[in-house]
């Protein structure tokens, strides 16, 4: 099975679906994947299986969100099995409304079904207007509107979704603009198979995952100290737990660079040194934009001076 070279050859993309999640918005904004197949999943480990067994080209996947953190199953599926790589991100600003079927009004609500992070976002206008409802987990927010416009007993009575998906359903609203957080945003990437490494922009991300050798004082400052001296700045750093024995941990990191960014390349280099493993994750474009503060002596010109003189003290 041969990867797709370049972003512009992926035809099949899946998501966390079905239609109507915040997942599927940010797929419908990655210019890429404009005219193509788009496939819905259950779950972000049903999409990253279809995507390591060939079915799909690509994957848009929910990795982080503003108000609720990391996306545990994503973190953990692309930290461990085949590898996979992320070719970009996109940035989703988070509306919810609460949704029920036409006739139930508010007082009647006594469960509410929603994905997880969804109802972290939604716990604080709960406590105040609905603070004796069960909370039923859904797989996405979608799937509680699907649930509740399709024929048929329902596990709840009302659904946390996007405005879009409670009207796919035909579904009345309760309430809207429901998030403890106005300002909540969701970033989401696009995961391919190895084999694809977008061109540097000037305004990159680099992601990886850091295992270390062993349990000891100061290990994590070690690891840090890898990026510090040569300037790279982390824009998230997440423990997870790699599930092989209590207090085993791995470091899912974001900085600021590409790959090909020499304080970037030499850092991984230095990583590779000091940990057990290094997964590289990909380089890709910001979805922000934001170019790096290179700090002196950072910048690839420095890099080559430094290689140049030692090449020249060697010969
Ligand atoms: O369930 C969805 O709609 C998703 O796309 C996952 C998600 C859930 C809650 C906030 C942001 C993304």
């Amino acid at each position: 099975m041969t990867p797709p070279r370049t972003p512009d050859e992926l035809q099949r993309f899946g998501y966390l679906g079905p239609r109507g999640t915040f997942t599927q918005m940010a797929l419908d904004a990655w210019d890429g994947a404009q005219g193509r197949e788009h496939l819905p999943y259950g779950s972000v480990d049903a999409a990253l299986a279809a995507l390591r067994a060939g079915a799909i080209d690509a994957a848009m996947v929910p990795i982080e969100n503003s108000v609720e953190g990391g996306v545990s199953a994503t973190l953990d599926s692309l930290a461990t099995g085949d590898p996979l790589v992320v070719l970009g991100e996109v940035l989703v600003p988070i509306t919810f409304v609460l949704c029920a079927r036409p006739g139930v009004a508010l007082e009647q609500v006594r469960s509410v079904g929603t994905h997880s992070h969804a109802w972290a976002q939604v716990r604080g206008w709960m406590g105040e207007h609905l603070p004796d409802a069960v909370y039923v987990p859904t797989l996405s927010t979608a799937a509680s509107a699907a649930a509740l416009g399709a024929p048929g007993d329902v596990m709840f009575d009302a659904g946390v979704c996007a405005p879009v998906a409670a009207r796919n359903e035909g579904l009345d609203v309760l309430a809207e603009g429901i998030g403890d957080n106005a300002s909540a945003v969701t970033r989401f990437v696009l995961v391919s198979r190895p084999g694809t490494l977008p061109e540097p922009t000037g305004a990159d991300k680099t992601t990886v995952v850091l295992f270390q050798k062993d349990d000891h004082a100061g290990g994590l400052l070690e690891l840090l100290e890898q990026f510090a001296v040569r300037g790279v700045n982390l824009t998230r750093l997440e423990s997870r737990p790699t599930g092989e024995a209590m207090g085993s941990y791995c470091f899912s990191i974001d900085v600021e660079g590409h790959v090909l960014d020499a304080r970037v390349g030499e850092t991984l280099m230095g990583l590779r040194r000091v940990c057990a493993e290094v997964r590289f994750l990909g380089s890709y474009p910001r979805a922000d934009k934001a170019r790096p503060t290179v700090r002196p002596g950072t910048a690839d010109a420095d890099f080559d001076t430094a290689r140049a003189w030692l090449e020249q003290l060697r010969a």
